[in-house]
């Protein structure tokens, strides 16, 4: 890994250098190739083992955690911190640079209460999903490898600790910004060098003044309500959408009791302490307002406010365009071009209210028919939309329900003239693997139980390919069993 420092060596001040401590008996549980090759690495060796389990210092690392504050389940907490992630720096890639993170890494400064350790079952979850969610396109942090040790720590029970190996293209979350505006009270010394060096490392289009800031809002409005767009589309509840959790490049960040949804269920509750329904996956998209609203006010020192408010104005209309575009593309409906179609703006609202019903009269009878979100989905693969008979309905209940809808979508789509090409399509963008809780549970267990990281490692290499039919792994594409039904993680991690 080759180095550099921007973060350590231009933002005194906003971290604290510390050393992360060596877990003992370190191995290999998981190594994405993929993420490797983001930062110009191939295989896994001895040395980088070392390395990433803190026995050997990696050359080049200047180890530090940074300082963010946040808010928690609405409420603020003045400092919080990196308080088990260290970051070595900025590893040079081909296409850019990427933070590496021991998380799990050790107490820090910020440890507050904590161990500064990860559990080998998160810190597996966390390696399985970042891989998982970038395979299907969702913006995120990434993960180069888990990494499992015999170090006990003690959670409910005795566990083990293992590092995730992160890579992220920053780890300034919004709660950066809000730790610098409270704490410097009213001094927005600190809070500019912040957005300007974000600016300069991540937006190098634009400007480090007004006109630049500005933009720069709107740039950030526009990245998180992407990203939320993307995990409603795919089914992914995130759990904990803390603003400290919340990356400022719109990527997704910190995975704990997230959860992929099996059936379709708009309420559904990921995190087991999350007892009001915070963050239920049909809160989400409100959720990333709210979080941006704080943010923005943090920012009234160095945007004004009336431009911070037009900016939280476009994020309704950025996340329904980004979610129409990823859900016409797996139900298969025409997108709106507008210079082929010459659609005014009149109509082309009103046929984007008409597919957000038709999207929506969908997952509603996912919903009262208790089908699973993303195999329904897949199952447009096998649809002709020109018939009159469609495989969707042999799975649903509510038949009369399913024909109103079907006729519906039907009268939208027209008439396909190529099905084949139609269907595959669809297979392209409706995964046929996901990440479910029961799977990841499994492998988990496979580990806890026998040492055995086979099944992790199979996992992993079938949801690199989640689009692609794996004949010898249809297992994998199935409905959880009983007992894995609607899952709930533990929130210790
Ligand atoms: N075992 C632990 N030891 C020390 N600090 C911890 C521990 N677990 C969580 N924290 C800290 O508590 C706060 C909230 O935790 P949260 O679960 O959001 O983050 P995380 O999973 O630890 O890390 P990240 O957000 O970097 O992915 C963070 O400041 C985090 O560093
Ligand atoms: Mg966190």
């Amino acid at each position: 890994m080759q180095f550099k420092q921007d973060y350590f060596e231009q933002l005194e001040g906003f971290y604290s250098q510390v050393y992360p401590l060596p877990i003992s008996n370190p191995h290999w549980l998981g190594w994405s190739e993929d993420a490797a090759q983001l930062i110009g690495l191939q295989q896994p060796n001895d040395e980088l083992l070392m390395q990433l389990s803190a026995n050997h210092a990696a050359p080049g690392a200047s180890y530090y955690a940074q300082v963010y504050s946040g808010h928690q389940f609405g409420g603020y907490t003045p400092r919080l911190g990196d308080g088990r992630s260290i970051i070595l720096g900025e590893a040079i890639g081909p296409n850019g640079a990427w933070d590496v993170a021991l998380k799990g890494g050790g107490p820090t400064p910020y440890s507050r209460q904590g161990d500064g350790r990860a559990v080998m079952r998160s810190a597996v979850r966390e390696f399985l999903v970042s891989e998982a969610l970038a395979a299907l396109n969702v913006p995120t942090s990434r993960a180069l490898a888990v990494i499992g040790s015999d170090l006990p720590v003690w959670r409910e029970s005795q566990e083990t600790a293992a590092i995730t190996v992160r890579l992220a293209k920053s780890h300034i979350r919004f709660g950066h910004f809000e730790y610098f505006f409270h704490s410097e009270k009213g001094d927005a010394g600190k809070l500019t060098q912040l957005v300007d060096f974000t600016i300069k490392q991540h937006y190098p289009h634009l400007s480090t003044d007004a006109a630049g800031y500005k933009q720069w809002f709107y740039e950030v409005v526009k990245s998180t309500a992407i990203m939320i767009a993307h995990w409603q589309s795919v089914g992914f509840a995130h759990g904990v959408m803390n603003t400290d959790n919340m990356s400022i490049l719109g990527d997704t960040f910190d995975f704990g009791p997230f959860s992929f949804l099996d059936t379709f269920k708009e309420d559904f509750i990921c995190n087991h302490s999350d007892h009001e329904g915070r963050y239920a996956f049909g809160q989400q998209p409100g959720v990333g307002l709210w979080n941006l609203k704080r943010l923005a006010q943090v920012l009234t020192p160095i945007i004004e406010s009336d431009d911070l408010i037009a900016a939280l104005n476009t994020y309704q209309d950025e996340l329904v365009k980004q979610y129409l575009l990823l859900m016409r593309a797996k139900l298969g409906l025409p997108q709106l071009n507008i210079s082929a179609n010459k659609l005014s703006e009149a109509e082309q609202a009103e046929l984007n209210k008409q597919d957000l019903h038709l999207v929506g009269q969908l997952t509603v009878l996912l919903e009262s028919n208790q089908l699973d979100y993303s195999n329904s989905l897949r199952d447009f693969g096998q649809l002709d939309p020109n018939s009159s008979h469609s495989v969707l309905r042999d799975s649903m209940v509510d038949l009369a329900g399913f024909d109103t809808w079907y006729q519906a979508y039907q009268d939208r789509m027209g008439k396909v003239d190529d099905v084949n090409m139609w269907q595959g399509e669809r297979n392209g963008v409706n995964p046929k693997y996901i990440l479910r809780n029961y799977l990841a549970q499994e492998a988990i267990i496979d580990i806890e139980e026998n040492g055995d990281n086979s099944k992790l490692l199979q996992l992993q290499q079938v949801l690199s390919r989640p689009y692609d039919e794996q004949p010898e792994m249809e297992d994998l594409a199935k409905r959880p069993p009983d007992w894995g039904q609607g899952l709930i993680m533990s929130c210790s991690s």
